[in-house]
């Protein structure tokens, strides 16, 4: 289903456990700074709607999406019960769009793979910067609502394996 079908900040809240124990990690890329403080925003926002303390909330920020990679990989290591990864891409004049967004998902898809500490994607691959506002929370809702969302849910998972 398309996101313009299904807004990105909707969920059923009774199915979210207390978040109240959980500890999350948060990787922000600096790129198109606009959007992803409005994704991070969102993230932040659920965690605390859904109990989490702002001390169990740790924030560093990478250069670019490609480097979340990197900077998640990290992350898995300092305790904490999931990790989100925030970044948007927009679609310039070459393929480099192509090779970071490829880079990025499969990157963070290794570390999912790899490591038993969850990686949430939250990394917005756009077209042009109307579609990143809009999924930033515009229109479409926020995609760091979404995250923070699979963030609680996986880690209750990961507690209960
Ligand atoms: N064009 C975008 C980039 N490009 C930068 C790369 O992510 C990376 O930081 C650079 O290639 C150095 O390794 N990054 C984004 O997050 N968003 C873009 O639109
Ligand atoms: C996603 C990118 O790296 C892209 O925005 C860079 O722009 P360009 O393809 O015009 O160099």
């Amino acid at each position: 289903m398309a996101t313009a079908n299904h807004n990105l900040s909707d969920y059923d809240k009774t199915t979210i456990p207390n978040a109240n124990k959980f500890r999350f990690g948060i990787v922000v890329s600096e790129w198109n700074p606009s959007i992803t403080e409005g994704l991070y925003n969102g993230a932040y926002q659920t965690l605390i709607q859904h109990g989490v303390l702002p001390s169990n909330i740790v924030r560093w920020n990478v250069p670019g999406s490609f480097e979340l990679v990197y900077g998640c990989k990290k992350m898995q290591k300092q305790m904490v019960n999931a990790v989100i990864a925030i970044g948007s891409v927009i679609q310039g004049e070459t393929k480099h769009f192509d090779f970071v967004c490829e880079a990025v998902s499969q990157g963070i898809k290794d570390l999912n793979v790899l490591d038993p500490t969850p990686v949430i994607f939250c990394v917005l691959t756009d077209d042009n910067l109307q579609q990143a506002i809009d999924r930033s929370g515009g229109k479409h809702g926020n995609k760091g609502t979404e995250a923070a969302v699979a963030a609680i849910k996986m880690a209750e998972l990961r507690k209960n394996m």
